[in-house]
């Protein structure tokens, strides 16, 4: 275990670090910290949740000159919320020290970014598409920065938007320090990375797993047509404090949520087509639990940092393995542990050996709950509640209404007739969710006569329904899921 101090970080970051609880150094921090502080190039590979922004931020803030009100570290984020995030960060982490990081991006008025960015914070946190906005129009100055850092470096120069990522650093002084971070980092976008980067020190904090141990993984093989009553179940059964439910498309976040608020549950959505208010909104909400049922798509996957997430749902599984990681990254946090639930459709068991194989990580297959298992779980919600209200409420105004009750009929009459009716039943609200085509499965077809054998037992939980082509509306697969994933992906990309 490595001290901070023992990293040569400066005083007034130590002093932020203390009162942040940050007792000692993560290995990513441990790992990287020294190659930033000496200047080098670095690319940063670990797990999701080992704090990786607090690895490029603390070696940042260190190397601001903070007398000097000029732009000098500038980190790039491919999301919104994620900017805001990283910019609390870094200020939390530069409390001590006269540096203040702003975060940029699109969706909020321009005329206000120019007013703060004229107030001259030393950092700046910007998704491209605003960033490279501010700079065609010479409304922040980008000549005097010395770091600039890609987090979710992966995520940004995958699909074609290199050239944004490009023309960015192109307005950054030659003589700049890079620095990139992801969990992931598939070989193909390492090697453009590294284009982009001098001799870049390349620390990968070794793991077994992609994914993080202290989240368990789960998958359940499930018919798309029993998915949102699997989902409730599930939520009945475990009580999450936090859930992230993710869903493939715009509108099938939007009907999850609807229809999980429809049935009595604090649910929101979350995905690139609210506007900016909304979008914020609804996470504060989802922070102070105010909502405790998030759904979102991939624009909620990478990087945010929420605690008392105890459960991922992927309602749909994602096309990509790495966005698997990430997504599941939502939870078991911070040593923290947490579940991922996967719902995967009986033809798409293929793409499940396809995820495993990439993260080398197992999910355990889980049998869907039993509506019998669910009613328990809501009952056990509201035997809890009558517990708390035995132990800690004065309940002697009641007295005589119970005796009256219980002169009439058998105790446990009276208490089966509390229990039912303060416990919700949520199945007495229909609630129809569109179908989509399963995930196209042809990158891992070759693996599925071997690895899925045994596998598909769908027949055990459904009696042997037909499944299959009902599923799929009739669409064709391949390259039209191809396309309509890149093209909501690009827009969730948001800036
Ligand atoms: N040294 C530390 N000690 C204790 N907590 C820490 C330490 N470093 C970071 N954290 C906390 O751990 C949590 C996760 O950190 P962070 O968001 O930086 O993870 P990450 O590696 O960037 O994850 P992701 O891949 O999902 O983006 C944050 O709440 C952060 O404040
Ligand atoms: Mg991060």
């Amino acid at each position: 275990m490595t001290k901070f101090n023992e990293l040569g970080v400066s005083a007034p970051i130590m002093k932020a670090l203390e009162k942040m609880g940050f007792e000692e150094a993560t290995p990513i921090q441990a790992e990287t910290i020294p190659h930033a502080l000496e200047g080098h190039d670095v690319i940063g590979q670990a797990q999701t949740g080992t704090g990786k922004t607090a690895a490029f931020g603390i070696p940042l803030i260190n190397k601001i000159n903070a007398k000097l009100r000029k732009v000098q570290g500038l980190i790039v984020a491919p999301t919104r919320e994620l900017a805001i995030q990283v910019a609390e960060e870094i200020n939390r982490l530069a409390k001590f020290k006269s540096v203040r990081a702003l975060a940029i991006y699109g969706g909020q008025p321009m005329d206000r970014q120019i007013r703060a960015l004229k107030d001259g914070p030393q950092i700046v946190v910007a998704t491209p598409g605003r960033l490279l906005d501010h700079m065609r129009r010479k409304t922040i100055r980008i000549d005097q920065v010395h770091t600039a850092v890609l987090d979710e470096a992966d995520e940004m120069l995958n699909m074609g938007f290199i050239d944004d990522i490009r023309e960015i650093l192109k307005g950054i002084p030659e003589e700049r320090q890079t620095l990139l971070f992801s969990a992931t980092m598939p070989k193909e976008i390492r090697n453009i990375a590294t284009t982009l980067m001098k001799e870049p020190k390349e620390v990968k904090v070794k793991a077994k797993e992609m994914t993080v141990e202290n989240i368990d993984q789960y998958f359940i093989e499930i018919p798309e047509k029993y998915k949102f009553d699997t989902l409730n179940n599930h939520l009945d059964i475990n009580s999450p404090e936090l859930a992230i439910i993710f869903a493939r498309t715009k509108k099938r976040v939007d009907e999850v949520a609807e229809g999980l608020q429809a049935r009595g549950y604090r649910s929101e959505g979350i995905h690139g087509d609210l506007t900016q208010g909304k979008r914020m909104s609804v996470l504060k909400k989802f922070k102070q639990g105010r909502v405790d049922v998030l759904v979102a798509t991939d624009v909620a996957a990478r990087g945010l940092d929420i605690s008392g997430v105890t459960h991922v749902y992927n309602f749909d599984i994602p096309q990509d393995p790495e966005s698997y990681v990430h997504r599941i990254g939502r939870t078991g946090r911070a040593g923290k542990m947490g579940e991922a639930i996967s719902f995967i459709t009986p033809r798409e068991m293929a793409h499940l050996n396809l995820i495993e194989q990439t993260t080398k990580s197992k999910m355990k297959r889980m049998a869907p709950p039993t509506n019998q298992d669910a009613r328990r779980g809501q009952q056990q919600v509201t035997i809890e509640k009558l517990k708390n209200a035995i132990n800690e409420k004065d309940l002697k105004v009641y007295e005589d209404a119970a005796k009256e009750l219980l002169d009439e009929y058998d105790s446990i009459t009276v208490v089966s007739a509390a229990i039912s009716m303060m416990t919700k039943e949520r199945r007495d609200t229909p609630v129809r969710i569109s179908s989509v085509a399963p995930i196209s499965v042809k990158k891992a077809k070759n693996q599925k006569d071997n690895k899925t054998k045994g596998r598909s037992n769908n027949k055990r939980f459904y009696g042997g329904r037909g499944q299959g082509g009902r599923n799929q509306g009739g669409r064709g697969q391949g390259g039209r899921n191809r396309k309509g994933k890149g093209n909501y992906q690009r827009r969730n990309r948001d800036n």
